[in-house]
């Protein structure tokens, strides 16, 4: 199953992060970790137990940390070979003292990045998808985001793959049987009989239902795009400002303030969802402004959702189509004293924002909004009266009326759109797994007299590229299958 062979040297690496902490582990794996485990702490203590030891450097006996030390022989470990683990005193100059020693042992040098994860794969610890689950968990920063890395990692893709390449591999043993034995009289030679038909037919319609997804499991682990838009001094930039807690965007009353687009990562109830503040749609001489606009263009094209943001006070604009757009009256405390046309309505469940953060913040030319708080004056939203059909949201970031039915509404949006388990979280696996239906849909189609050697190379191709989602390649299980599954006797 590993594609090559085990690496002879040994690997060092702290596991834990840099800075000052309780704690620092240092994890060692290799053929020399026993021996280094030896050379620093002796004597080695029992398996898998935590043994307090004073560590020295070999070479001059300065004494480095008293620290807690494992001995895990391979090979029932992450990697497969053997390990030793060190938990120093988390300082830096502690940590940097024990890497200088583990690194004068022979056979021991620093481990590149993701090299523990990439041993574990190489000696059959971990498919290619657990291995990918183990980095998504490492990256994620919401809830929904934990669950799904944790779902590849615990082998959901991984073991579908694989119960689908089985059924490739029957396959193919089947038709590799009547082509190589077709002379013999003991198995059909008439290529692939309507059951093996059927089968291909039906495991090319059980891929193609998982591919289509609506590429959730990618947009998860990408984020959820929403863009703020409309024209200048509509209030995105404020707006931006309220969703995110702090003063992440310029804010003035000088139209055409915003040029480049300011990214705001946040956790909308669990789902990562990315804010984008862009600069306010108007013809321009002004060519700085102008480059703003046409970047605001390019990302309302790639959007998941945007947020069409006007005035109060401004006229009601042409809603031409195109991305999935809520629309959004600003300033909403500018018309509660004169409008009469906004109904107040009660306030909605309100919605916070879990955890705010990320991006630069690049200072503000005006005192910050009040922070959205429960929504003052009443007025939630509207149905505006000259357009009957399309809803329309009414806020005002100033007094944070409307925010969180806002919120609210984009959480709805991003949770149809990323909601669900999917299997499929990489183009990689969506790459390999297109292709397999390609081959497998020539395999349903083929006519009774297309030549069975042509329908085995379309199953291999398969079978292939199925085995590219878990990192194995080759049909050698195949031919085992053959002899095993046929009882052929010879
Ligand atoms: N009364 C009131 N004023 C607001 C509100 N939101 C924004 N403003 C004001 O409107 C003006 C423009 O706000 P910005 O957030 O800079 O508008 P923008 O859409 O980002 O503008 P550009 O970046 O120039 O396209 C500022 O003076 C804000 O203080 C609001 O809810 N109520
Ligand atoms: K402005
Ligand atoms: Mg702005």
């Amino acid at each position: 199953m590993p594609p090559a062979p085990e690496p002879a040297d040994t690997i060092f690496a702290p596991a834990t992060g840099f800075g000052r902490a309780a704690v620092s582990v240092v994890r060692i794996s290799g053929p020399a970790a026993g021996p280094a485990l030896d050379a620093l702490a002796g004597p080695r203590p029992a398996p898998r137990r935590l043994s307090l030891r004073r560590l020295t450097d070999a070479a001059t006996g300065t004494l480095l940390d008293q620290a807690l030390v494992a001995w895990l022989p391979g090979p029932a470990t992450a990697t497969g070979e053997d390990m030793a683990e060190l938990h120093l005193h988390g300082g830096t100059a502690v940590r940097a003292a024990v890497l200088r020693a583990l690194g004068a042992q022979p056979g021991c040098r620093p481990a590149e990045a993701g090299a523990f994860t990439r041993r574990a794969f190489l000696n059959g610890r971990l498919d290619l998808t657990e291995a990918e689950g183990i980095a998504d968990l490492i990256d994620a920063e919401t809830e929904a985001q934990r669950v799904q890395a944790l779902r590849q990692l615990e082998g959901a893709l991984g073991r579908q793959v694989a119960a689908w390449r089985d059924t490739a591999i029957d396959l193919l043993a089947s038709t590799e049987a009547a082509l190589d034995f077709a002379d013999e009289g003991d198995v059909d030679d008439s290529g692939l009989d309507a059951a093996l038909t059927g089968r291909a037919a039906d495991l090319a319609q059980d891929i193609r239902k998982t591919l289509a997804d609506g590429r959730r499991g990618e947009r998860l682990r990408e984020g959820f795009c929403v863009v703020l838009a409309g024209p200048p001094n509509a209030g995105k930039s404020t707006l931006l400002n309220a969703l995110a807690g702090r003063d992440a965007a310029i804010v003035s009353d000088i139209p055409g303030t915003t040029r480049d687009a300011i990214e705001v990562r946040c956790d909308l109830g669990g789902l990562p969802v990315m804010l984008v503040d862009t600069a306010g749609l108007r013809e321009t001489a002004d060519p700085v402004e102008a480059e703003g606009v046409a970047r605001t263009r390019r990302r309302i094209e790639t959007a998941d959702l945007v947020l069409r943001l006007i005035p109060i006070d401004a006229p009601e604009p042409d809603r031409e189509g195109g991305p999935a757009t809520l629309w959004v009256r600003t300033k909403a405390d500018l018309a509660t004293a004169s409008a009469g046309q906004f109904r107040p309505r009660e306030p909605r469940n309100p919605l916070p924002l879990a955890g705010r953060g990320g991006g630069g913040a690049e200072g503000t030319a005006e005192p910050p909004p009040s922070p959205p708080s429960s929504p003052q004056g009443g007025e939630e939203r509207c149905v505006l009266p000259h357009d009957a059909t399309a809803e329309t949201l009414l806020i005002s970031a100033r007094t944070g009326a409307g925010l969180d039915t806002l919120l609210a509404a984009i959480q709805r949006v991003a949770e149809a759109s990323l909601g669900g388990d999917a299997l499929v979280t990489r183009e990689r696996h969506r790459d390999a797994l297109t292709r397999t239906v390609i081959h497998l849909d020539r395999v349903v189609a083929a006519s009774p007299d297309y030549p069975p050697e042509l329908t085995a190379e379309d199953l291999r191709l398969a079978v292939r590229s199925l085995g590219e989602v878990g990192g194995h390649v080759g049909v050698e299980e195949m031919l085992d299958r053959l002899f095993a599954g046929f009882c052929i006797g010879k």
